[in-house]
């Protein structure tokens, strides 16, 4: 799969079909009891500091001698007195409203602050970028409570004035968290489009990008206010700011020091500003939830709708299109599609209704061109989509076991044993900081218990039967110490490992010289004879089609239009498309038009590897 696609929306397939019990992210939250709770309990809270008058009788600092350390129930003393005898009641829902102005005055400023400064540094070149990043991290380095404490004369304790300048001090996690959001949007390719067709730069921050950074900035909007809440609250059990506001915090360290005497005056304010900011966190973790829910369920995770086992008497190879019941195989994809989700909560697919099946030793090549979905259907047989991918309908059966619905254990029992994996760029395959030997015992350790003896002279054997001139050098090597031909019969040594039913690669020779790339197709076809493997070859590659496959199946847009076997299939494809895509590359290629000899002897020509 290209970077492109990665970053990109799907293009291809201009099928959309709506999410099934797909919900907008107000009614996820209202079904959901977490953020049902926390929610209520933050409106009750909120709304009894408000309308804190009509449930007290005495203001917040009406102190009286007869109500000093007055115990719970007194008359007009529902919580009782404090020492200083005023009415612990009161005091608690005057300091609920402190401590929502404390909440909206941080998080607005940090919002404020941090979403202008991150759409801006994001979205605008290097050199505003430059000087963003500047000043907000001169903002971080400033220790921010102390801070706060020194500017006490400047704030004249007004605790307003200290989270004013405490939400500038939580801007810069705002800033970064908008700032990479916007780097990751701004370079789609329907920005690109807008600011091709005329958009104001605001119209673009506005319309196409804030829509992206939206929901991130609501979470961190619920823990800002939490944080806000804590910081004065903390300042205030301190000492630090005017007495004569009713904070939690006070309330906590006037409790704390009579707690002895009287625990329940320390337990009523604690209470307090553990249900506030618990409540913001619970609700701040339902609306990441709730925005993350318009992701469909991950395959993984949710077993699709079935379809009924195909007939058997179906020949296999012999389907003429995508749309046809696939016959029972080593390997069987039926009716398998694949949705992402779009922006507007849609979810669309980009595979839709492909069915496959590859029998043991035999090589099925996947072609299309780019963004035609080979990546992502090989994916799906791994079991390694995405966790936003959905696989809405479709079956995926190895050697008759059903693969979709499995859990990410069994899945990885599964891809350690029965299914190996060759990817396109060997050497970012490999971690730069072990050396070869030391990442294909981990891999074969994992998979099949063995000393680390046993594994390392596994692992010489499989390195010598892929074609590596020197395995005990290769074996001590560091990737970068090998070249990259060298590196894909690493990790072919590696997929081979476990003898797997169905080896897929993807791409496996396209980052490769034009020799290597020969040599590693036909080791593969070697390995694969000599373990009667399964092939799933996924290439845009008609010329290593027609070098390695039995049968072909023709993707264009998330759909197989055709399959059939290879040599058929070149000599007299049935689809329009597919004649075009053999026509493209016959100019530059000569197929070859006998079948792939079977060569089991090993490759000896190293020479072009070697660094
Ligand atoms: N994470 C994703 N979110 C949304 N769409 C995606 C995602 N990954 C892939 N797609 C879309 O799925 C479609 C199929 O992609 P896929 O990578 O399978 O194509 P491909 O045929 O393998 O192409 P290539 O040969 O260029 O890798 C593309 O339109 C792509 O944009």
């Amino acid at each position: 799969m290209t970077a492109e696609h990665r970053t990109t929306q799907p293009r291809s397939v201009e099928h959309r079909t709506a999410a099934p019990g797909r919900r907008s992210p107000l009614r996820r939250l209202l079904t959901d009891p977490q953020a049902v709770i926390s929610a209520g309990l933050l409106l009750t809270v909120v709304l009894l500091g408000q309308l804190s008058p009509l449930f007290t009788d005495h203001g917040p600092n009406q102190a009286s001698l007869d109500a000093v350390n007055a115990p719970v129930g007194t008359h007009g003393y529902p919580l009782g007195g404090d020492k200083s005898g005023r009415d612990i009641f009161a005091r608690l829902l005057a300091s609920i409203n402190t401590s929502v102005v404390s909440a909206l005055i941080g998080t607005s400023i940090a919002l404020a602050i941090g979403v202008t400064f991150g759409l801006i540094g994001g979205y605008y070149g290097r050199r505003v970028r430059g000087v963003t990043e500047w000043v907000f991290s001169l903002v971080m380095t400033f220790p921010g409570l102390l801070l706060l404490i020194v500017l006490l004369p400047v704030t004249g304790g007004d605790y307003r004035a200290t989270m004013l300048i405490f939400g500038v001090l939580l801007s810069p996690g705002i800033y970064r968290l908008v700032r990479n959001l916007v780097l990751g949007v701004k370079n789609e390719l329907y920005v690109d489009a807008a600011r091709v067709s005329g958009l104001s730069d605001r119209r673009i921050l506005w319309r196409h990008v804030f829509s992206v950074v939206r929901g991130p900035v609501v979470i961190a909007t619920a823990f800002l206010a939490g944080s806000s809440i804590s910081v004065q609250s903390g300042l205030a059990f301190l000492g630090v700011g005017s007495s004569t506001v009713p904070s939690f915090g006070a309330m906590i360290s006037e409790g704390f020091s009579n707690l002895y005497e009287e625990p329940l005056q320390f337990l009523w304010p604690s209470l307090g500003l553990g249900t506030i900011t618990a409540s913001l966190v619970l609700l701040g973790n339902s609306l990441r939830d709730a925005l993350d829910g318009g992701r469909p369920v991950p395959s993984r995770i949710a077993p699709p709708e079935r379809r009924p086992t195909a007939p058997t008497h179906t020949r296999p190879g012999s389907t003429p299109t995508g749309t046809s019941v696939a016959a029972p195989g080593l390997l069987t994809v039926e009716d398998l599609a694949i949705a992402y989700p779009t922006p507007t909560g849609e979810l669309k697919e980009v595979v839709s209704g492909v069915t496959l099946t590859l029998e043991a030793g035999q090589t099925l090549g996947l072609v299309g061109e780019s963004g035609s979905g080979k990546t992502q259907t090989a994916f799906a047989v791994l079991g390694v989509l995405p966790a936003e991918a959905a696989i809405t309908r479709g079956s995926i059966r190895l050697d008759g076991r059903e693969l979709l619905g499995l859990d990410e254990r069994a899945l990885r029992a599964v891809r350690g044993t029965s299914i190996a994996y060759v990817p396109q760029e060997p050497m970012s395959n490999l971690d730069p900081n072990f050396t070869v030997g030391a990442q294909l015992v981990e891999g074969l350790r994992a998979s099949s218990p063995m000393t680390r003896r046993e594994a390392r002279t596994r692992v010489l054997a499989l390195l010598d039967r892929v074609g590596i001139p020197d395995p005990r050098a290769t074996y001590s090597s560091y990737p970068h110490q090998i070249s990259g031909g060298m590196a894909q019969r690493v990790l072919i040594a590696g997929a081979i490992a476990s003898r797997p039913l169905l080896l897929i690669a993807d791409e496996p020779t396209t980052a490769l010289d034009v020799t290597v790339q020969a040599e590693i197709l036909d080791l593969l076809r070697d390995l694969q004879r000599e373990m009667n493997m399964a092939v799933l070859l996924v290439t845009h590659n008609f010329g290593v089609v027609a070098d390695s496959c039995d049968r072909v199946a023709v993707m264009r847009t998330g759909r197989i239009v055709e399959t059939g076997d290879a040599l058929d299939l070149f000599s007299a494809p049935r689809q329009e498309y597919t004649r075009m895509l053999l026509d493209s590359i016959l100019d530059e290629h000569t197929l070859r038009t006998d079948r792939p000899a079977a060569d089991t002897s090993k490759t000896d020509t190293f020479e072009t590897e070697a660094r």
